[in-house]
């Protein structure tokens, strides 16, 4: 009979942390340390109580023991808000705001004693936390960050070779790199990476905005299929299923192994903003390690199902197994398989965030425009205007203006464009885009939208003088003189001008190239 603690919360109802302090350990391995080589000591070192108001200013922590190297601080559960820890080293800034869960949970936080770190003042309620000193105890090297600073630069040093590399042919698009945990679909983001899945991350994801390489993160799904051996096999007569998680591994294992498919899902970034449901991946190539499922046939599956004796031979069963990665590419190479395809949409929501000119992305964007134009060019025009880069925005209009009849800018868009660039400045692409209406009341529409935007200019004369031609320009040939261009109806273009449209469909990227 094994021992267990009987909880009589009429004796005892308090919170207690363990003198043995199993975070040592975690703390050791997120830290990068040797635990065996190193064999750290802790020794309590302060009892901290914040409360509204306090704070502790940046500073780094002097080495208190001969052989210190970290401090380690246990946040106990205390309601407030505020206190954030704001760590930063060599030009990289953290934030950890545990406050959400401050009440309920407890919170172990550890740094190099030569990493800057500041906690920022509470806003509400009490922090308590003890901080420790963390001590190197054995002759081997003592824990440094600089180990971390030679993984950095080890990661930098393939990085730049797959640069090189790229120069040549037969260059791998990306790498899919199997972490240690498993993240939820919903998890599946930076901020919820765990223990050395978080270290790693953040130290590639240094080398990579360095270098210029993206980083995402996506599901890897193994799936085995085969014979069985086992009791189960001569007991299951008839198809059992095994939800997630809920099967029994000692009933019934493969017998051999027929097919082994890799499968990559929920491809996201960072943020965890989905970038495609389904990754391509070249299996020989791009996974690290090469074979994951040799990796993962011996722990147990995530799911597995199980048709039950079939006649004479014992069914076929499959198992499946879900790990989460990280994958990187070069930022380059997001054109080729992030942005195609469904991916698009995930290129405009990129460029929206791009407040620094991408001209290769904004080119790209454009060059696929016709397969999701409603997306695409209100995006470009955007980018355009916040890189002030007009004649971008020209080109942009002039690609695809016109959607099934409708402008692809409504009048906030346009009134942006206006503000940013001035009447001046984009009248001739607006010229332009009218003349290629595919119908003339869409163009008399977006005429007196256009006369109601521009009221508020300082040149009326100008305006109304450029109004009037575009409404001289529209104007059905049909149409008698004198007659109220509002009222003109469909008869609007000479017949050689339809027939030209209808050969180039809504593209009219050959108008836009003489308009710069
Ligand atoms: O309260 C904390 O989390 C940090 C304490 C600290 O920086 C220190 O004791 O040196
Ligand atoms: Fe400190």
């Amino acid at each position: 009979m094994g021992t267990k603690s009987v909880i009589d919360k009429t004796v005892r109802d308090t919170w207690e942390i363990d003198a043995k302090l199993n975070s040592v350990e975690k703390a050791c391995k997120v830290l990068g340390v040797n635990y065996a080589a190193s064999q750290p000591r802790w020794e309590p070192y302060k009892l901290l109580l914040y409360e509204t108001g306090s704070h502790f200013l940046p500073h780094v922590d002097t080495e208190k023991v001969d052989g210190m190297f970290a401090t380690i601080v246990v946040v106990l559960p205390s309601r407030y808000t505020g206190g954030e820890a704001c760590i930063s080293h060599n030009g990289v800034d953290t934030t950890h705001d545990c406050s959400q869960t401050s009440l309920n949970t407890t919170t172990v936080m550890a740094w190099y004693t030569d990493v800057m770190h500041e906690i920022k003042p509470i806003t509400s309620g009490y922090r308590l936390a003890i901080s420790f000193n963390l001590i190197h105890t054995t002759n081997s090297l003592r824990p440094a960050l600089g180990i971390n600073a030679a993984f950095v630069r080890k990661v930098k040093e393939v990085l730049l070779s797959w640069v090189e590399m790229q120069e040549g042919s037969e260059v791998l698009e990306k790498i899919v790199f199997l972490l240690d945990h498993r993240y939820s679909k919903a998890n599946l983001r930076g901020s919820a990476l765990k223990g050395l899945d978080d270290l790693r991350v953040s130290l590639v994801q240094q080398v990579c905005n360095e270098v210029g390489f993206s980083l995402g993160l996506a599901t890897v799904v193994c799936r085995l299929v085969g014979s069985p051996v086992g009791e189960g096999v001569y007991r299951g007569r008839h198809r059992r299923e095994f939800p997630d998680g809920k099967h029994d591994n000692g009933d019934i294992d493969f017998d051999y192994i027929e097919k082994r498919i890799i499968a990559i899902e929920d491809f996201v970034d960072l943020d965890g903003n989905a970038i495609l449901d389904r990754l391509p991946v070249g299996i020989k190539t791009e996974l690290i390690p090469l074979n994951p499922t040799k990796r993962l046939e011996n722990e147990d599956p995530d799911e597995q199902e199980y048709q039950g004796y079939m006649g004479n031979y014992p069914g076929t069963l499959r198992r499946w197994y879900r790990r989460t990665a990280l994958v990187i590419w070069p930022e380059e190479n997001s054109y080729y398989f992030v942005y195609q395809g469904k991916g698009l949409c995930y290129a405009c929501h990129t460029l929206d965030k791009e407040d620094s000119p991408d001209a290769g992305l904004a080119e790209w964007i454009l060059s696929q425009a016709a397969i999701l134009p409603t997306s695409c060019i209100p995006a470009v025009c955007r980018a355009a205007i916040r890189w002030n880069d007009k004649a971008l925005w020209g080109r942009a209009v002039n690609t695809l203006f016109w959607h099934k009849g409708h402008p692809l800018l409504d009048n906030e868009g346009l009134g942006q464009a206006f503000d940013a660039f001035g009447f001046e400045g984009i009248n001739q692409f607006l010229s332009h885009v009218l003349k290629a209406s595919p119908r003339s009341e869409d163009s008399l529409d977006l005429i007196t939208g256009l006369e109601a935007l521009l009221r508020r200019y300082d040149d009326p004369e100008a305006i109304s003088s450029w109004i009037r031609k575009q409404r001289d320009d529209t104007r059905p040939m049909i149409v008698a003189p004198g007659d109220s261009p509002n009222t003109a109806e469909t008869q609007t273009r000479p017949v050689e001008d339809h027939s030209e449209r209808k050969r180039k469909g809504l593209h009219h990227d050959g108008d836009s190239a003489d308009v710069t």
